[in-house]
């Protein structure tokens, strides 16, 4: 019996235990793309920290007020520290402006660098990377999570280091007004380093839940979005609307968990001070009454210890950010860090002149999250001379549409080669691989963009003539009558073509230009009967100068090829010509006999 493994987990659930990760280890890979902004952000960092000094100075000269000017009734010696106060407050204000000024521009560039590094990277990644992960968690790492890097590096990253050194000089500051005093703001610092260390535990692994919650929420919304039509068509969209609510539900309860866990932390560490200040002023009025200190030494180390109440209390909104930072990043860099299979080789073989035979030889195919079912295609040969066209024809799922990929590289062989004029691919540059071989997909997309270019998708320098020859062969003259011709905006944010158009240029877009080699996936059967009869008829002045293998399902697209390939068992079982193999493979006369009886 075959050892089936447990399906892919693609959706997160309540269950899932995140990987606990290193916060400071794991922000530190930030620093590539940070770098740029490094010192805008200590500039950032220095300002903060000016103001908050000046913000800490105040009560110093409320001292000097109340223990000088105000003591010996001397009323104009209060011009001097009214002024410092007042150039404080200005001080601290315009800095606080200059910080932010600092930090946005930079930090918005960092986000703006990384976006469009994922973009790449996931245009590099394999098309089996994107079979098995779900659109909403790119799209949420894409947008959410970054979103949330930069607020770090604008803020809590500043913040983090500012508000510990403003800690630090302000204690400092209350030993010098009271040893006695100061200790009991100093000796805070244990129990909320503990208290940290217990919650960002608890913090991290519901801050990964939620992210990844976002994640199969966007997903959600895109697989409803994208299928409106079935889901309406089948009265399902309450059905999905249940599992949207599921879902949100499910985020709905990890955020709350995440505000119980903060709101435990915060109001611990708001409570702290709290007790500490009301202690300080109980003592500090007895020394007062000792006679030990001065009123104004007090007010100033009242007015010092409140003035780290934000220092101290921003700690838990800090560390948050710190935490899901952290989880953003490490999620960011699980795309990141993706292996690239299909790369440029080393050393790229130039090949000589191009004549467009196509060798498929002891080509082998098995995906890697379907080992347990074996492998797809194995020992599979095929060759086409220079202008042959081929139709392959297989029972459905016996891997044509998978065959097809392999030839521009879309996935790569596990076994054997494709050799184009007798050069593997694989030591061919992508671009050269992809500039040869034109393919048309039997789902045809269109992008938000004019038919000119969606059709010059893969050849923009194609010339105004090449452009008309492919939309003639396509029998895609309909887009002249479109409202704006050519440059009518098509796609998801524009007009609605119907199928059989859609396929039409998305036949287009693979002839123009006339590559050497064309792979047809079934390009024809959205078409009614007449306009297929009319696109063959062009199709077969292109393709009696192009290597092309069409995967065919109807006898009449089969009748486009010189030789026809049976597809059956992982290999190819039979070649001939359609009617050598009527005549002698009961396998194909039964294939092409069911298919004429369905499509009868
Ligand atoms: N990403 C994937 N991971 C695992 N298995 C896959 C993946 N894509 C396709 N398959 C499997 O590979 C097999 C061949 O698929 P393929 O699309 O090539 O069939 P086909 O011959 O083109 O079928 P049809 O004529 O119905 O279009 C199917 O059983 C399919 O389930």
């Amino acid at each position: 019996m075959t050892d089936l493994k447990d399906p892919p987990q693609l959706r997160t659930t309540d269950d899932t235990a995140p990987v606990r990760i290193s916060t400071f280890g794991t922000l530190k890979r930030l620093l590539p793309f940070a770098r740029p902004a490094i010192p805008a952000l200590l500039a950032s960092g220095v300002t903060a920290g000016i103001a908050t000094l000046a913000g800490l100075a105040f009560p110093l000269v409320i001292q000097w007020i109340i223990d000088g000017p105000l003591t010996d009734g001397n009323a104009s010696g209060l011009w001097l520290p009214g002024a410092v106060l007042v150039l404080l407050g200005v001080v601290e204000a315009a800095l606080f402006w200059v910080r932010r000024m600092l930090a946005a521009r930079p930090t918005m560039r960092v986000e703006a660098d990384m976006r469009s590094a994922l973009y790449d990277k996931l245009q590099r990644l394999p098309v089996s990377f994107h079979d098995r992960f779900p659109a909403g968690q790119l799209l949420s790492r894409a947008v959410s999570d970054l979103a949330t890097i930069r607020r770090f590096l604008a803020f809590g990253a500043v913040f983090l280091v500012v508000n510990v050194l403003t800690f630090v000089i302000g204690v400092a500051v209350l030993l010098v007004l009271s040893w006695q005093l100061g200790l009991i703001i100093a000796a805070l610092a244990l129990p909320l380093v503990v208290l940290c260390l217990l919650y960002e535990t608890k913090y991290q692994v519901l801050a990964r839940r939620s992210q990844d919650q976002v994640g199969d929420l966007a997903t959600t919304v895109e697989e409803s979005v994208l299928g409106i039509r079935i889901l309406k068509a089948f009265g399902r969209s309450a059905h999905l609307g249940r599992e949207f609510r599921r879902e949100a539900i499910a985020l709905r309860t990890t955020e709350i968990r995440k505000a119980k866990a903060v709101s435990v932390l915060w109001s611990t560490v708001i409570a702290l001070p709290e007790i500490a200040l009301g202690l300080i002023l109980f003592l500090g009025i007895r020394q007062i009454a000792d006679g030990t200190m001065t009123a104004g030494t007090l007010v100033a180390f009242f007015g010092t210890a409140m003035g780290l109440r934000w220092p101290i209390d921003s700690i838990g909104w800090l560390l948050a950010i710190a935490n899901e930072s952290a989880t953003a990043t490490h999620r960011y860099f699980e795309v990141l860090d993706e292996p690239e299979p299909i790369t440029d080789p080393a050393h790229p073989v130039v090949p000589g002149t191009s004549r467009g035979s196509l060798h498929l030889r002891g080509v082998g195919f098995g995906f890697t999250d379907a080992e347990a079912t074996g492998k797809l295609l194995h020992g599979l040969d095929l060759e086409l001379a220079p202008g042959e066209t081929v139709a392959l024809v297989g029972a459905t799922g016996s891997g044509k549409t998978v065959l097809t990929s392999l030839v521009n590289r879309l996935h790569d062989v596990t076994e054997g080669a494709v050799l184009l004029d007798g050069v593997d691919i694989r030591d061919m540059e992508l671009a050269e691989v992809r500039r040869r071989v034109a393919v048309a997909f039997e789902e045809p997309v269109l992008f938000s963009a004019s038919v000119r270019e969606n059709v010059l998708l893969g050849r923009p320098e194609a010339t105004d003539d090449e452009l008309a020859e492919a939309l003639r062969v396509a029998r895609a003259e309909f887009v002249h009558d479109l409202p704006w011709g050519l440059d009518t905006r098509i796609g998801e944010q524009g007009l609605s073509l119907s199928g059989g158009q859609r396929q039409r240029l998305a036949l287009a877009r693979a002839v123009v230009g006339r590559p050497e080699v064309l792979v047809l996936d079934d390009p024809l059967s959205a078409l009614d009967i007449h306009t297929e009869a009319q696109v063959e008829a062009a199709l077969r002045s292109v393709l009696g100068s192009t290597t092309a293998l069409v995967v065919a399902h109807r006898a009449s697209t089969v009748l486009l090829a010189d030789r026809v390939a049976l597809l059956a068992g992982g290999r190819i079982a039979a070649t001939g010509t359609h009617s050598e193999l009527m005549a002698r493979v009961p396998a194909y006369r039964d294939l092409l006999a069911s298919r004429e009886e369905v499509g009868a």
